[in-house]
């Protein structure tokens, strides 16, 4: 293999470009990044008094084979020093809300948490689990994550837990989305173990093996459940940037649109605004529909699908108040969409994070969260929606659910166009089909990014390690 693009310069594109000049097979690696910046979602606001506020992800799970194989890349990249850890001991990892009948209920936890009644719920969560174990596995090969948990769980539990859970990591609606692609955990547990609870207890299928490097046997010896970076999660994209600049053997390109792909003799011409690139073989970590704006026509099935992976909407509007407002301690609190379509969530990014206030005098950092798969019905289209209504909204929501009436000291808001993809049911056959298509027709084309396997930072690092894998037949 001699030289590969890499399309997109997010968080996928650049994990793939890190496993590629790992090896030594790949003689020359070509990041394009139409943006004036890496790291796609990745970005944070570092203020000059040293306050810090996240406009994308703000903690990453260490749990698990990928969240391992992150740690690793963190740990290579000299980052370690860097690590802001919040253990699961942290009042942060203990507490999250729910906003539901103009109240915040603390979701249950613990023992006392289960065999209690605890409010929103109408009965302890311990009869719902107990009976779970009895219910039948389906014959479906992929259903909504809504039906799924109704037919195991009891409606009570979809309607508003689960409901909760798929606004606040796929800002979406959890009627639409697939519980094998979304939960693969769950749909796996009911397929081997024929419940969740047996699945929890004796493990399903399985689990990819990663060795864990220092960092990662610290988090386990630590026990965190979630950490972020000192200078903000864009420290991460900048560090992973810093390391192919250093290696020499990738060369890359900020502000390089790709406008078209073609095919050639020996593998693609790469057409950007003011000039040609030619590659043996392409890894895609563009977004779906960037993706199939920029194939040939004879690749017409394969661009079709990849235009069928809808995305959503987010309006991020981060906020700054004076002194310590929150009447709850935790990681924040999430909206059911029976109590407010739009409004999704807020996170109390201070209490996790208080290492990134500004340094002198107490302040709270909060973020609001809007839109989603509602949000075209709720602020139109996001061509339309104004700085000031969205602002406005996530006050209103501040002052309703935490009963903060002071205006905020600093805010941001930013809208998010198609941030996070949705995987309807069936996506598991469209992704097996695209990827088909390719194999089928020796394409030198790969897949990664957030629109495949897995939206979480971990799962877009480790999808991109595939990639490179595939691509090579050797472990990275
Ligand atoms: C608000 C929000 C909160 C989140 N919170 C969390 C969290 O707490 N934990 C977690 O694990 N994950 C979280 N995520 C998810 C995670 O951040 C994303 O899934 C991940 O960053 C996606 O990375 P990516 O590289 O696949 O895509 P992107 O970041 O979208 O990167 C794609 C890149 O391609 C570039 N591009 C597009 N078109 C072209 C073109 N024609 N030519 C060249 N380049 C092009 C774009 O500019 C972009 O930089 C969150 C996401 C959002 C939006
Ligand atoms: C309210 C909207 C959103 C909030 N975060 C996200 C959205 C859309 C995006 C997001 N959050 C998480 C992930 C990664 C999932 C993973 O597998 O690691 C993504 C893409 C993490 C997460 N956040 C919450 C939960 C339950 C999870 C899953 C993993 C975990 O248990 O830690 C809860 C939560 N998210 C938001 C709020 C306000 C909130 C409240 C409790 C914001």
């Amino acid at each position: 293999m001699r030289t590969v693009a890499v399309l997109g310069g997010g968080i996928g594109g650049l994990a793939a470009s890190y496993y590629l000049c790992k090896s030594p097979q790949v003689t020359k690696v070509i990041l394009l990044e139409a943006s004036s910046r890496f790291g796609g979602w990745l970005w944070s606001t570092r203020r000059s008094d040293g306050a810090v506020f996240e406009h994308g992800p703000r903690g990453i799970r260490p749990a698990g084979a990928v969240g391992s194989n992150t740690l690793n890349m963190v740990d290579d990249l000299g980052l370690g020093e860097e690590i802001l850890p919040v253990s699961f001991s942290h009042i942060a990892s203990r507490n999250r809300y729910l906003y539901v009948n103009g109240q915040l209920h603390k979701m249950p936890s613990g023992i006392s948490g289960i065999v209690r009644t605890v409010p929103p719920f109408s009965r302890p969560l311990l009869l719902s689990i107990a009976a779970e174990i009895l219910v039948n596995k389906t014959k479906n090969d992929d259903e909504s994550v809504h039906s799924f948990v109704s037919r195991r769980l009891g409606k009570e539990l979809a309607d508003i837990a689960v409901d909760s859970l798929c606004r606040g990591v796929f800002a979406g609606d959890c009627r639409k989305l697939s519980v094998r692609s979304c939960f693969p955990v769950l749909y796996n547990a009911e397929q081997h173990r024929g419940s969740i609870v047996l699945g929890m207890l004796l493990g399903s299928g399985e689990a990819q093996v990663i060795t864990r490097g220092p960092l990662a046997k610290r988090s386990k010896k630590e026990s965190w459940a979630q950490w972020s970076l000192k200078r903000g999660m864009q420290s991460f994209p900048e560090a992973i940037a810093e390391y192919l600049q250093q290696s020499g053997r990738v060369q890359l390109h900020k502000e390089a649109v790709v406008k078209q792909i073609d095919p050639s003799a020996s593998g693609w011409q790469v057409h950007l605004e003011d000039g040609v690139i030619s590659a043996d073989h392409i890894i895609s970590a563009l977004p779906a529909k960037a993706l199939s704006s920029v194939l040939p026509r004879s690749c017409q099935p394969l661009t079709q699908q990849l235009q069928d992976i809808s995305s959503v909407t987010v309006a991020v509007v981060n906020l700054e108040y004076d002194g310590s407002i929150l009447p709850v301690m935790g990681f924040g609190h999430l909206v059911p969409s029976s109590e407010d379509r739009g409004l999704l969530g807020v996170v109390y990014d201070s209490v996790p994070f208080p290492q990134h206030n500004r340094p002198d005098g107490q302040t709270t950092r909060l973020t609001v969260m809007m839109g989603g798969a509602w949000f075209q019905e709720e602020f139109g289209v996001p061509e339309a929606a104004t700085a000031e209504h969205l602002l406005s909204r996530a006050t209103e929501a501040v002052r309703c659910h935490l009963g903060v009436t002071a205006a905020p000291r600093w805010s941001r808001v930013i809208l998010h166009r198609d941030c996070i993809p949705q995987y309807y049911e069936g996506h598991f056959q469209r992704v097996e089909s695209m990827r088909g298509f390719i194999k089928n027709n020796n394409l030198a084309l790969s897949l990664t990014g957030s629109c495949y396997d897995g939206v979480s930072v971990n799962d877009v690092i480790f999808s991109g390690r595939t990639a490179v894998e595939e691509l090579l037949g050797t472990v990275v």
